[in-house]
């Protein structure tokens, strides 16, 4: 494939970040990829592995002349890096992310930028592991994997073009739904069952009266839990930029929880078996074995 864009900076050079930079670059998408960061070795790691070709600290340096910007950091760290990287921005320049909540971000683009920049395309792949940083990155990790982009009502037709074009290159499979839509269906569907993992091995790790618990565990255990393994910088910044759709789908769950606790407590075979089969008919529908 012929590059379709010069310059492109990676601001977060860790899994999400990384692997979008490792895809592009093998793909032949791009001339030259930059990435920011303030951290050397985790930068200098990214050029060794062949994730971007060189790297800055500097902001001004990072985003001169840029054709595109994706944005991989925390969801905590997006306002930062978009005030820090305004007053070198050239209005030409794509300003893209992979964040997992959208409305927190286009808010933050707001208050920086003072109205939605027209070359702004808020993105989310969906698709990732347990494991951050570089050296998680994979060029294959989007192949097959849904993106969502959710433009906003500024949002220039060209731009989203452009962005839809990388990913589609990538490998990935590209929706546009509003940013609204997209927290609370990704509020049930991702960020609750992370929370559940996270507080199921918390709650067994506190039973100390369990002993050592873990060393009993078998496939479903890890199957279920595989997500508890993730980083805790990222899902408190999920938490905090998405919480009231998070709440709203933590206390639905909290109930079926409860009602799930009366059948158990009442012995009912009749409704506990219609439950589980329930789900196990809508997972076997739904959700294709890979
Ligand atoms: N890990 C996953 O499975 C997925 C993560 N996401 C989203 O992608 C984003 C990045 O996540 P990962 O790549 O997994 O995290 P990561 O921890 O692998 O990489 C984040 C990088 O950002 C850097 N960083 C943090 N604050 C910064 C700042 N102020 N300025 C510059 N660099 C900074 C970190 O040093 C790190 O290199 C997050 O917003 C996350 O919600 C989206 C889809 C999947
Ligand atoms: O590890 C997994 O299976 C995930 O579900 C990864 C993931 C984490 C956060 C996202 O916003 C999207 C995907």
């Amino acid at each position: 494939m012929s590059a379709i864009l010069n310059k492109v900076t990676i601001i977060g050079v860790g899994l999400i970040g990384g692997s979008f930079a490792k895809g592009i670059k093998q793909a032949g998408l791009v001339e030259e990829v930059i990435g920011f960061g303030h951290n050397d070795a985790n930068l200098q790691l990214a050029v060794e592995l062949g994730v971007i070709d060189s790297f800055t600290t500097d902001m001004a340096e990072a985003v001169d002349g840029s054709d595109l910007v994706f944005l991989a950091v925390p969801l905590g760290a997006m306002k930062t890096v978009l005030a820090e990287m305004k007053p070198y921005l050239s209005s030409k320049t794509i300003i893209t992310d992979g964040g997992s909540a959208k409305s927190s971000v286009i808010l933050s683009a707001q208050e920086v930028f003072g109205e939605l920049p027209e070359n702004f395309v808020p993105g989310h792949p969906i698709a990732g592991k347990e494991k951050s940083g570089v050296a998680a990155a994979d060029e294959a990790l989007y192949v097959n994997h849904r993106v969502i982009l959710t433009p906003t009502e500024k949002t220039a037709l060209s731009a989203l073009a452009v962005v839809k074009q990388l990913w589609l290159a990538l490998g990935a499979n590209v929706e546009v739904m509003n940013a609204q839509q997209h927290d609370e269906i990704f509020a049930a569907t991702s960020h609750l069952p992370h929370l559940l993992a996270f507080a199921l091995v918390d709650m067994l790790n506190e039973h100390e009266e369990l002993g050592d618990v873990f060393k009993y565990t078998a496939g479903g255990f890890r199957d279920f839990t595989r997500i508890a393994s993730s980083d805790a910088v990222m899902w408190r910044d999920i938490v905090m930029y998405n919480s009231t759709a998070i709440a709203k789908w933590l206390k639905y769950y909290g109930q079926a929880i409860t009602e799930l606790t009366e059948l158990v407590e009442n012995k009912d075979a009749q409704a506990l078996y219609t439950l589980f089969d329930e789900a196990k008919k809508a997972r076997d529908k739904h959700i294709v074995q890979k």
